[in-house]
Parts: structure tokens; sequence; C-alpha cells
């Protein structure tokens, strides 16, 4: 027999996004379920699982050390031919994080919010009644379930199909995705207050290699490349181990996903279907970053969702598409502007660059201030010999 159940909001995914929204949700008072299909919540990872420090005060959420493997004060990025620009702060600048117990406790504060949780529940279609979607069908350890809901939430991830399904434009090309690829492993060498990242058309093309280190000798070790590429992830990051002399023997762990690095959803509300995080590609396309920006667009989708309820009118889940739009839509298009640049760097522009601003500057780029690291560029005349590589920085202005 089919199970019925009935909650004001129901948001399918408990990564990073659906937790968010149900939290906030729940904690105005209305009745809220939130599913994964995982029977863990937050395993397996498919994660570098690094973060600035900012987001815990931002969001509300606890600095609890359950959920942090190690603090971090900066990065160190290496270009084709070892150049290396670091930034150091001395205070904690970020965290690598367990996302295992990270996904779960952001279940557990929505559930003590007044959430419901129910793992191993996979939504598989939407249920509409006169072509209005009315909940979703499901199955909840294997036993089917009917969730009618009066606002749906996608937080699927990036193979989400829930926002599909509720006839939002979904399509991007195979390019605005990133393979990654990435070993938990035991590795020696590596300042491990710092996370570590490699640049180069043969090291990672279009994206790097990445060490964020959760012990002295343990680390994330992984790769990200442009999923139209005719090699695999695995084949760079292999190559780059074997080149590097890392012995690869001791993997804790192996992480396959796709990392979604541009085609930002233009819809992000239809009817009353709200598409936050991955769903809706709402990742930094430049570092391929997602968790902060599913925290931030969780929290203004879960603003409009209560206003939404509060009026009942759901005309207004349309402000959280203007909203996000508004202001972080805007800045990740710029972003992306800047990462279809950087596609067009030659090795030896990235060693340029990367030489240039080792030093001064390496503040302004760990803020994301592009516009001032372009000007920093623009005066160097190891830039302002090459005709090419004004006008590509020029265009970025
Ligand atoms: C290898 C790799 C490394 C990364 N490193 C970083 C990093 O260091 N820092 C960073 O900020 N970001 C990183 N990211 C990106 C980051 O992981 C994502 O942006 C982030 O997890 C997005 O959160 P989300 O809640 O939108 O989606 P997810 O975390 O993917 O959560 C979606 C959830 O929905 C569930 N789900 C899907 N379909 C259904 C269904 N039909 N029914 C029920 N449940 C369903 C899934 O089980 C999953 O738990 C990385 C990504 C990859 C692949």
């Amino acid at each position: 027999m089919t199970e019925i159940m009935k909650y004001d909001v129901v948001v399918v995914g408990a990564g990073i996004a659906g937790p968010i929204v149900a939290r906030n949700v729940a904690r105005e008072g209305y009745s809220v379920l939130l599913v994964d299909k995982k029977p863990a919540i937050g395993a397996p990872k498919q994660c570098a699982e690094g973060i600035n420090i900012s987001i815990f005060e931002r969001y509300g959420i606890p600095y609890d050390k359950r959920f942090i493997n190690r603090e971090i004060y900066g990065a160190r990025i290496y270009s084709p031919s070892g150049y290396e620009l670091e930034i150091r702060y001395k205070k904690v600048s970020g965290v690598i994080l367990e996302r295992k117990v990270f996904d779960k406790m952001l279940a557990f504060y929505a559930a003590r919010s007044g959430a419901d949780v129910l793992s191993r529940t996979e939504v598989e279609d939407v249920i509409r009644e006169n072509g209005k979607i009315i909940g979703v069908k499901a199955k909840h350890e294997g036993e089917p379930v009917e969730i009618y809901g009066d606002i749906i939430v996608a937080a699927d991830g990036v193979e989400s199909t829930i926002a599909r399904k509720a006839g939002i434009n979904t399509y991007a090309p195979p390019h605005e995705f990133d393979s990654a690829y990435e070993y938990e492993m035991l590795i020696d060498g590596f300042d491990p207050e710092l996370i570590h990242l490699w640049f180069g058309n043969d090291v990672a093309p279009r994206g790097y290699v990445w060490v964020f280190p959760k012990d002295e000798d343990r680390a994330n070790v992984g790769i990200g490349i442009n999923s139209d590429n005719p090699k695999t992830a695995k084949y760079y990051l292999d190559k780059w181990l074997k080149e590097n002399n890392i012995p690869s023997k001791k993997l804790l762990e192996i992480n396959v996903g796709v990392v979604p690095v541009g085609g930002f959803l233009k819809e992000l509300a239809k009817e009353n279907v709200v598409v936050v995080g991955d769903a809706a590609r709402q990742v930094n396309p430049m570092h391929g970053g997602g968790m902060a920006e599913a925290m931030k667009a969780g929290t203004i989708a879960s603003k409009w969702i209560v206003k939404a309820l509060e009026e009942e009118n759901l005309e207004l889940l349309k402000n959280y598409t203007t909203e996000w739009w508004e202001k972080d839509g805007k800045r990740l298009e710029r972003v992306l502007k800047i990462r279809k640049a950087v596609e067009r760097l030659t090795d030896e522009d990235l060693d340029v660059f990367i030489e240039v601003l080792s030093g001064t500057d390496a503040e302004k780029i760990a803020e994301g201030n592009y516009t001032e690291v372009i000007k920093v560029l623009l005066k160097h005349p190891k830039v302002l010999m090459s005709a090419r590589r004004i006008s590509l920085l020029k265009e970025l202005l």
C-alpha cells in the first residue's frame, strides 16, 4: 500500500542547499520534509571539502570540530614551469570539512528546527493534478510513498531531475561541466596549513589539480577538467601523481563527480517548484566551489518560500529568481567570463601571470577581486610585451 504524506514544503536532496532551506523554513513554523536517496546522509562524499571560514557566521552554522578536519591558512598556486604564488594569512581563512559528518549535521539542524528528515527516500517523479505539480512520488526503503507539498524544492544536485520534470529548461552543453576525480590518500611533503593548486594545459586542461590536506600526511588529491575532453580526469590525475613521484598505493577513498561550471539556470522557480544549489548550477565557474553558493542561494530561496507561505501567494517565489540573478547571478556571470578567458591561456601565459602575481597582490586574488588583479597584470612589462595578452586582459575589464 502506498503511504501518503502531506507537508507545506518538500525538499528533495540533503546535500548542502536542501538542509539550509529545510532548516530556515521549518524554524518559521511551517511543516517541512527533507528527503535524500542516500541511506546515510553525506556518504559517499563527492567533494574536496574546502570552504571559506566566513560561512559559519554568515549562515548560522556552528563551528563544530566534529566536521572540521583541518584549519587552513591560505593557498599555494603552482604554474606549469614551477613558479609559485603563495597567499598565507595569519588567521584561519578556510577549513577542510568532513562532509560525511557536515551534511548529516546540516540535516540534523533542519530536524532540530522542526523538519522531518527521511534518508533512503528516492524521489522518482512529480505528481500532477490538472497540470499542476502537487507533490512527488518516492520510494522510502523500497516502499512507495506519495508526498504532497504546497512547495517542492529541487535541491537534488547536478544530476537533478526534478527541475526538468517541472518544465524548467535545464539544458547546458557538456563544455559547461567539469569532470572531477579524487583520491583521499596518504601523501607527504605538502605544507598541511595550505591548499595547493597546480595549473597547466598538460596538467589539468581548463581546471587544476588540488591537494586539500585533511591531516599532516592525508589529503583529498583531485582534479577537475572540461568534461568534453577526449581524455578522462583519472588519466590526468594519475599522470600528475606519476610525474611527481607520488605513490598512489594508499587510497582511502576514490570519488568521481561532475561539477557545473556555467549554464546557471535562468528560471529558478516555476509555479510551486524552486531549484537551488548544483541543481540550478549555482557554482563558482572559476574554481568549482559550490557549497557556499548553495548556502547563499538556499538562504534567498527560503526567505521567499516563507513569504509565499505567509501571504499564500506562490507568485512571490519568482522573487527568488530576480534577487539571485540581480546579485549572485551577475557576479557569477562575470566570473564565468573570466574563466572563459583563462581557458585560452597558454602555459607560457600561466607562467607569466603567476610569476607576476607572486608577492604583493596575492590577497586580491584570494578575495576574488579580479579587476584589481587584471589592472596589476596590465602594468607589468612581461604582459605589456604581448599584444595578445593585453587584448585578452582588456576584454575582462
Ligand atoms: C570532486 C568534487 C570536488 C568538489 N570540491 C568542492 C570544494 O572543495 N568546495 C566546494 O565548495 N565545493 C566543491 N565541490 C562542489 C560541491 O560539492 C557542490 O557544489 C555542493 O555539494 C552542492 O550542494 P547541493 O546541495 O546543491 O548538492 P549535493 O551536495 O550534490 O546534494 C544533492 C543531494 O540530493 C540527493 N538526491 C539526488 N537526487 C535525488 C532524488 N531523486 N531523491 C532523493 N535525493 C536525491 C543526493 O543524494 C545528494 O545528497 C566539489 C564537487 C566535486 C564533484
